[in-house]
């Protein structure tokens, strides 16, 4: 039997089982809205993915909450809630089985007007946002995987109205989600429900840096790209680089530990953050702000607020040290024929190029062609073979001439080795940035190509490419399987992409990609965290002991667990 049942924001239709098929315009006729909110129309009859459904199939029609953003895009996974919004349910478009199931906290309230009062007087009318469209941005990720139904996103401009929004929330227990520039890749910066969203965008300024010693303090909401722009006038750059430098922002960066481009040649965030700020979630403001290189006074607590993804308290001001900008930079664009290629050529530069080498990344074929198929104006730098495995070498020193000469006679070896098949070394700056556009360009291009499961390994980089074409074997024709990231770093990204989310290939995929990671030592989390997607998968990369302990830190640090919930840590285990 169906039912209709009008909620305050969405007719719901309703038949058997315990989820909805939710719509709001009943009649199929109706225009599709292009503002940003909405529905996609997918006819469940024929599986077509049209927007518009042939009319002979109106009548099996399903229309899905939540989902314009997608549906203006490739539109990816629907997200159905249950009639009383208390659990999540991600599913795949064709309707198909759950492939995630949380549970609201049912001790977390839900925002009255009264909050929405309080809020107001903390942070002023217009910091306060309501606002129907703006919410829906902030809602979903920028995969359009991951959606929220808040009703309220917080901007405080200081780290004392962050503290004031935090402990008015944990005497409510309203739950909340720290966004940065919402670039994510695993559900961690939006809400699972109705959490309050508060985004740091607002926070945006630069405090001091210091021309000498090259520390750089600021504020969490800015954005990384500007501060390699402030750097760049000074002499300095940022110690890291990522492919979303124009909108992340740095205390986003440094809450999931984001690694990227520059990781090879000057490590992790856990080396480059010299102190740090952070809200805890009753609101004291833990001032850890220190702008030492060396500081052995006791427990260096500011580690664990880098990779823990705004679940132990919200970052708002960062002191990073940063290396100066050498005056010469080279990059080569290789191909070579098999992964034991790459892997010597990786311990050859590391060997030859040493203190020069500032990059190395990997592509394989298919992620090679993912990106000249879907992205404009992009070419093969080294046409018109087809290689297996590209890769990209820069060098950044500060003598051009020895640094070009040692990037020649290191290209020139590796060439009478046969470890190189092909290459070409950027002549200017443009072709370095059409080099670049290559790697950088494939999380665009496998979105543009329709449904991808993303996973994010660390694993001995001579097994690291075993997975990839083990996965081949496992999916064959129906998917395309790419691997690439960041070889310098044993740091492989592995994409699976699909012309449309299918049951049968994600059972094909997890747990597999997980228990063989786990096989191999591995980490299902190098470099994006576990956010809302693998939170209950970390006992594949932690031992029970230690997952227990995190549990302890994340209640002595959250009580209530209000911080960024349903992320990081299992839900049986958050308080
Ligand atoms: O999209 C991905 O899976 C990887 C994104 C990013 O970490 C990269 O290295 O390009
Ligand atoms: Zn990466």
């Amino acid at each position: 039997m169906e039912k209709w049942r009008r909620t305050s924001q969405h007719l719901l239709r309703y038949s058997s089982g315990n989820y909805l098929r939710l719509g709001k315009y009943p009649n199929f006729n109706d225009p599709i809205p292009n503002s940003s909110s909405g529905f996609i129309r997918i006819c469940e009859k024929c599986s077509s993915t049209k927007i518009r459904p042939s009319i002979e199939h109106q009548k099996n029609v399903q229309i899905c909450l939540n989902s314009l953003r997608g549906y203006i895009g490739n539109f990816q996974l629907s997200i159905h809630r249950n009639v009383d919004n208390q659990s999540y349910k991600m599913q795949h478009r064709n309707f198909g089985s759950t492939t995630k199931l949380i549970q609201r906290n049912p001790s977390f309230a839900t925002v009255s007007a009264e909050d929405i009062k309080h809020f107001k007087e903390i942070l002023g009318e217009k910091s306060v946002i309501e606002d129907e469209d703006r919410l829906s941005i902030a809602n979903v990720d920028w995969m359009n995987k991951y959606k929220g139904s808040s009703k309220l996103l917080l901007q405080p401009r200081s780290s004392d109205e962050v503290s004031r929004i935090l402990k008015y929330c944990n005497s409510r227990r309203l739950a909340v989600v720290p966004q940065g520039g919402n670039t994510g890749l695993v559900g961690g910066s939006v809400p699972v429900f109705d959490e309050v969203i508060i985004n740091l965008g607002s926070m945006n300024s630069i405090i001091s840096f210091d021309e000498v010693s090259g520390i750089l303090v600021c504020e969490a909401g800015c954005i990384l790209e500007n501060l390699d722009s402030f750097l760049a006038n000074k002499g300095f750059i940022m110690p890291l680089d990522l492919g979303a430098k124009g909108s992340c922002q740095i205390g986003g960066n440094v809450s999931t530990n984001a690694g990227g481009l520059r990781f090879v040649r000057y490590g992790s965030l856990h080396g480059n953050i010299l102190g740090l700020e952070a809200v805890l979630a009753n609101g004291t403001v833990l001032d850890m702000l220190s702008t030492l290189c060396k500081d052995n006074t006791g427990y260096d607590l500011k580690q664990l607020f880098i990779g823990s993804e705004g679940s132990l308290g919200i970052v708002t001001k960062v002191s990073i040290l940063t290396p100066p900008k050498l005056s010469s930079t080279n990059l080569a664009f290789l191909a070579c024929n098999d992964y034991i290629s790459c892997q010597k050529l990786l311990l050859e530069a590391k060997r030859k190029l040493g203190e020069v080498l500032s990059a190395f990344e990997f592509l394989d074929n298919q992620s090679m062609d993912m990106v000249l198929t879907h992205l404009e104006g992009v070419r093969n730098p080294i046409p018109p073979s087809e290689y297996n495995f590209y890769v990209l070498i820069e060098t950044t020193g500060s003598d051009e001439s020895y640094d070009r000469e040692k990037l020649e006679a290191f290209l020139l070896s590796s060439m009478e080795g046969g470890l190189i098949s092909d290459g070409v070394v950027a002549q200017d700056m443009n072709q370095a940035s059409s080099f670049w556009r290559i790697r950088e360009g494939i999380t665009e291009a496998v979105m543009k190509a329709g449904a991808v499961y993303k996973y994010d390994l660390s694993l001995p980089v001579e097994k690291m490419y075993q997975i990839v074409e083990e996965m081949r074997l496992r999916l064959g024709p129906a998917a395309k399987v790419l691997g690439y990231g960041h070889l310098g770093d044993a740091n492989l990204h592995l994409n699976i992409s699909t012309s449309q989310y299918d049951d049968n290939v994600f059972a094909q995929i997890e747990p597999f990609v997980y228990e063989w990671t786990s096989g191999n030592r591995g980490s299902i989390s190098a470099e994006h965290g576990l956010g809302l997607m693998k939170a209950n998968e970390i006992h594949y990369s932690k031992s029970s002991e230690t997952v227990q302990l995190m549990a302890s830190i994340k209640k002595l640090f959250d009580s209530n667990g209000i911080l960024n919930p349903y992320k990081v840590l299992p839900q049986s285990l958050l308080p």
